[in-house]
């Protein structure tokens, strides 16, 4: 289909059979893996912790990957091998074209600097120091002079909506606003790439649920890679262009939020999201079916009357030049044409609703509700991609209503 993503996707992150064993002898621990032994087992012999196991992934330029798992599933030590805050044991990541793993000290500090900020679930504010300062930090021990730092500082305050917030004190802010803090200071240094470790963890539902539509509004205007690692599902869903499944050091499954949930790659992943609510994940595309029969412009009322009757249906499309989406047309309306001989153009309804193709199914729900007939789905271009019918939503829908 021509609306398909091309595959000019740049890379900006290529992580290579990533491992990381904590433990006195991590190179050691190494061959017991090539041997299969499991995590469990390594634990109870070697007193080592196997975090990551042969972790391979790409991250796509400008899109939210988020790395997801339950507790102890190696993510937040995989976030962080991603800036060496954690040394992998072995493997190689490559941000840029550049070799993270084999920069020395200096060359990761400049890395850092320019490439990656970094959101902590706990703020890690400094509790005595003002807001702009907290800002500021991370510029400051980069060396940055007073009065860029502070204009730096200001822009990313006002980026998170903390204008003249600047003089206050960490304690003097609700969580919510600290977090903002802790996402002000990572965007100071403008770097292309954010690491959010649980970021938005720690705050209450509603507040959380602020924060997560704020950054997909901040990621689509600032054109920011980030790296969102989170436990929760629905946080997942929601944030991710794709989804990575962490199962004791191991990538399960990378796909979008669509593939995870409909074509789960195995029974663990078919689990972890058994109790989804569908509606909040398909779109339109995902549950359209094939535009036909479709009457071209040019056609008399016999030949949609023909289409009609030969499909069982009581209204047809009516298509001009490449499927661009012209009317329906009715059966009564058509009967009447072909009686008049009169064009079809005189008796289709030019002025019907139109769904594109990324609508949420939650949101097709009401905008169908009233209508008797099938609606469209149609791209930008306003070709017609697919026809939803109520049935059609309520079919995606079923399975939990059913359970309801
Ligand atoms: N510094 C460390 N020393 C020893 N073991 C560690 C260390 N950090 C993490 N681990 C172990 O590595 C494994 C992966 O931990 P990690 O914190 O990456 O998991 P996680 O999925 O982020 O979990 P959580 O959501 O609880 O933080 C766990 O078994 C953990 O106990």
């Amino acid at each position: 289909m021509d609306d398909e993503q091309t595959d000019d996707d740049k890379i900006i992150i290529k992580a290579e059979n990533i491992y990381k064993i904590f433990g006195p002898k991590p190179q050691k621990i190494l061959k017991y893996l090539d041997q299969k032994c499991s995590k469990d087992d390594i634990r109870e012999k070697t007193n080592h912790t196997v975090a990551l196991n042969n972790v391979s992934f790409e991250v796509i330029e400008g899109e939210t990957f988020v790395i997801m798992g339950l507790s102890g599933s190696g993510k937040s030590t995989l976030l962080r091998c991603i800036n060496r805050l954690i040394e992998p044991t072995k493997g190689k990541i490559t941000i840029k074209d550049s070799d993270i793993t084999a920069m020395n000290e200096d060359e990761l500090i400049q890395a850092r600097r320019h490439l990656m900020g970094m959101v902590f679930q706990n703020f890690a504010l400094l509790p005595h120091r003002k807001i702009i300062d907290n800002v500021a930090f991370g510029l400051e021990i980069q060396g940055i002079n007073e009065e860029e730092r502070y204009k730096a500082a200001e822009e990313a305050l006002s980026l998170v909506g903390l204008e003249g917030y600047g003089d206050s004190y960490p304690d003097q802010l609700s969580g919510g606003m600290k977090q903002r803090v802790g996402l002000a200071r990572a965007l100071a240094s403008s770097p292309d790439i954010l690491l959010m470790d649980e970021a938005f963890s720690a705050l209450d539902p509603l507040i959380r649920r602020d924060m997560q539509d704020e950054l997909i509004e901040l990621r689509e205007r600032l054109n920011k890679t980030i790296i969102f690692v989170t436990h929760d599902l629905d946080e997942a869903l929601k944030l991710g262009d794709r989804i990575a499944l962490m199962k004791d050091g191991k990538i399960i499954q990378i796909g979008t939020p669509e593939e995870i949930l409909t074509n789960p790659e195995n029974a663990y992943v078919e689990r972890f999201v058994e109790d989804v609510d569908m509606t909040r994940v398909l779109s339109a595309k995902d549950i359209m079916k094939k535009p036909e029969p479709l009457v071209p412009i040019t056609a008399g009322p016999n030949v949609a009357l023909h289409m009609m009757k030969e499909y069982g249906i009581s209204s047809v499309f009516i298509t001009g030049r490449n499927r661009v989406l012209e009317g329906l047309i009715l059966v009564d309306d058509a009967v009447r044409a072909a009686k008049e001989k009169r064009a079809i153009t005189e008796v289709m309804i030019r002025d019907i609703p139109v769904i594109k193709l990324e609508e949420p199914v939650n949101d097709i729900i009401p905008m169908i509700a009233d209508i008797q007939y099938p609606v469209a789905v149609v791209n930008d271009e306003n070709k017609i991609k697919g026809i939803i019918v109520r049935g059609t939503v309520l079919a995606a829908i079923g399975r939990k209503e059913a359970e309801e």
